[in-house]
């Protein structure tokens, strides 16, 4: 696995939250409504000692609750939870029909999500937004958000569906763990009456290191012969996003294990180019941010019917994998996402082993060769349909 930085947590320092500056942070937090810092101030976690949901304080008729450093749970008042033995309000016609996980700074470098996570809270705790169904916000990584980095020493989104197991301590580790049990919770124990009628989302927010030719673009995880799912597609189109790319095989990314392991409605999102905290025109993401706001909120989404011709689909062929420290990509630094190769272009070679391109109209996304090795250096991707 690649070591960009030398400093690695074998156990994370974790701030008691009785701790006066925890309090004062927390405090601080409820009145302003400001989640970066908070998650930055605490950006390896905290221990709740006594009894559970001491972090929690309601809003317009939602309670929102501090899970972990990063991680906010949402859960409107006609919800039942596990932990909260509250009356169910007999109102039917507001029973929540879906759960949502939005994540944002798995990658802690990509902030243009963080800041639209950050957007969506602020307006939720100064009740500009009444959540109507259940609601887990994430901000993924937030040591890696305090070092600018993509991660500190593993990539977090390697990590789920268990392959964190397999990896040496350090923070991803730790958090990989934590993050799955917090969206499995969610997933299966927390909310609602009947599960069965209850449908699953997670919008797992990026940016890209490179510049793509197809600004904004969705990473739509391998379903294993189950249909994609089109008026999904027509979501995400209505967000802005009208590329998508569809995956060949199982992954350790979150929405990967959201999408396989609690048949939710999922996707990698990626909304532009990473830049610093700050440097983001938010005017960019006003259709995203406004349509996971109505998501929550429960407002109406207008939706275009699917047609192939709304969208760039891709069918994602496979992935050039790093073997060696041999391994050399022989595609600039300068070259866009969703470049396209002439059949027979050498691509990457690896001890004596050559990636040429073999299809019309093969394409790359993410060329990185700086990864660890067994990862993926690079996904090869053809034009697709669907029918
Ligand atoms: O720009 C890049 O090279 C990476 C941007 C990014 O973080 N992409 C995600 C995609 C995840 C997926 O394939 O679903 C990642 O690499 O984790
Ligand atoms: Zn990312």
């Amino acid at each position: 696995m690649q070591h960009n930085n030398t400093h690695t947590l074998a156990k994370p320092e974790l701030t008691d939250i009785t701790a006066d500056n925890f309090i004062k942070a927390y405090q601080h937090f409820i009145e302003q409504g400001d989640f970066i810092s908070l998650t930055r101030q605490f950006d390896q976690g905290f221990i709740q000692t006594g009894v559970a949901n001491q972090l929690s304080f309601n809003v317009k008729k939602a309670k929102v609750s501090l899970l972990d450093t990063g991680v906010l749970l949402i859960q409107p008042e006609n919800v039942k939870s596990a932990s909260d033995e509250a009356e169910l309000i007999e109102d039917s016609s507001a029973t929540p029909s879906k759960r949502i996980v939005i994540s944002s700074g798995i990658h802690g470098n990509e902030t243009a999500p963080i800041e639209i996570v950050q957007q969506i809270i602020s307006d939720i705790i100064a009740d500009k937004i009444q959540v109507k169904h259940p609601t887990l916000l994430i901000m993924g990584n937030p040591v890696a958000m305090n070092i600018g980095k993509r991660f500190q020493t593993d990539n977090l989104n390697r990590l789920f569906s268990g392959r964190h197991k397999s990896i040496a301590p350090c923070f991803e580790k730790y958090r990989a763990e934590k993050l799955e049990r917090y969206v499995s919770d969610f997933f299966t124990t927390s909310q609602g009456a009947d599960s069965a009628t209850i449908t699953h989302y997670h919008y797992d927010l990026h940016t890209a290191i490179r510049s793509s030719s197809y600004e904004k673009f969705a990473i739509y995880p391998y379903q294993a012969g189950k249909p994609w799912d089109k008026e999904q597609l027509s979501f995400m189109a209505s967000c802005d996003v009208n590329t998508i790319l569809f995956g060949h095989s199982p992954t350790g990314t979150f929405s990967y294990f959201s999408s396989a392991h609690f048949g939710a409605h999922a996707f990698t999102v990626e909304l532009g180019k990473v830049k610093p905290f700050g440097q983001n025109n938010m005017a960019d993401f006003r259709a995203i941010t406004a349509n996971l706001t109505a998501l929550i909120s429960d407002e109406d989404i207008i939706l275009k019917p699917f047609n192939n011709t709304d969208f760039n689909l891709f069918e994602a062929l496979g992935d050039i994998t790093k073997e060696s420290d041999d391994f050399t990509l022989l595609i600039g630094a300068e070259v866009s996402n969703f470049t396209d190769y002439p059949i027979n272009t050498l691509l990457a070679t690896d001890q004596g082993n050559e990636y040429r391109t073999t299809r019309l109209g093969e394409s790359v996304v993410f060329p990185n060769a700086n990864v660890g090795k067994g990862e993926r250096a690079a996904l090869i991707i053809v034009p697709t349909e669907l029918t």
